[in-house]
């Protein structure tokens, strides 16, 4: 399988603050990676990195082998971004702002059959500010997929989400994975990891500090991914 992610020793700062700080892993292409980190880790930094919404301090990024800022328009149709809040206007109706994005690329999915997917239909009048938690998420997760990425980046894509929501999404995810689509996705949730990963990253401090299959980190099973993830990330390890 080809790389789809390199981040060789990936540094980004904010002024003073350094949020990535020497970060290298691959994602292997049609596989699901997840992040995960406690709040601050640098998990957002890092996939803002790869959609080259920030540029990198020092170290390199390559994301399909290219260059997310000197080769953005050439990656920028390839890839999905699922952001963690926004990505709409807000008085655009979500079946519109749907309509518009998928008009920008060249074999979009199609609509029906995406808006029933995700449970849009019922809401594909309402402005975005007025569309409930649950709905915006569905609605940028279609955003980020409609294209027919070959790499989709979802920021926590079930958080707020009925259990209902949530299984939908992994069933969506587990397809895409299937379609050989690469997903990488950052997460809080760890049953999301254990179930859905071929690998999983864990961030703290702007580095790794473990990576593995689930299968790997939990001992074949011995011990839970949230039990794993609370000792590598214990506060008095700090
Ligand atoms: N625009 C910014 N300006 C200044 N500091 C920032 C900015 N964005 C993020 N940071 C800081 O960088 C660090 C990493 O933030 P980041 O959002 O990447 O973490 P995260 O792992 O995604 O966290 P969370 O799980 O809470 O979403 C944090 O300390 C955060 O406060």
């Amino acid at each position: 399988m080809p790389v789809a992610v390199e981040i060789d020793n990936l540094v980004v700062r904010y002024g003073e603050k350094t949020a990535v700080d020497g970060l290298t892993l691959t994602v292997t292409g049609g596989t699901v990676t997840s992040v995960l980190g406690p709040n601050g880790a640098g998990k957002t930094t890092t996939v803002e990195t790869l959609e080259g919404f920030r540029r990198p301090d020092s170290g390199a990024v390559r994301v399909l082998g290219l260059d997310p800022i000197a080769d953005h328009d050439e990656l920028m149709p390839r890839i999905g971004v699922m952001l963690q809040e926004g990505g709409a206007w807000s008085g655009v109706r979500a079946l519109e702002m749907l309509r518009y994005v998928a008009s920008l690329h060249a074999h979009p999915l199609d609509l029906p059959a995406l808006v029933e997917r995700l449970d849009l239909g019922t809401c594909g009048k309402t402005p975005y500010r007025r569309l409930s938690g649950g709905q915006k998420q569905r609605l940028s997760l279609a955003l980020a997929i409609v294209g027919r990425p070959e790499i989709a980046f979802l920021d926590e894509p079930t958080t707020g989400l009925d259990p209902h929501g949530r299984r939908e999404i992994w069933q969506l995810i587990r397809d895409l994975r299937e379609d050989g689509v690469t997903v990488v996705l950052t997460t809080h949730a760890m049953d999301e990891a254990e179930q859905l990963s071929d690998q999983v990253h864990v961030l703290s401090a702007g580095k790794v500090i473990a990576s593995g299959s689930p299968d790997a980190l939990t001992d074949h099973g011995a011990k839970t991914l949230e039990d794993v993830y609370l000792a590598l990330t214990a506060r008095d390890n700090k």
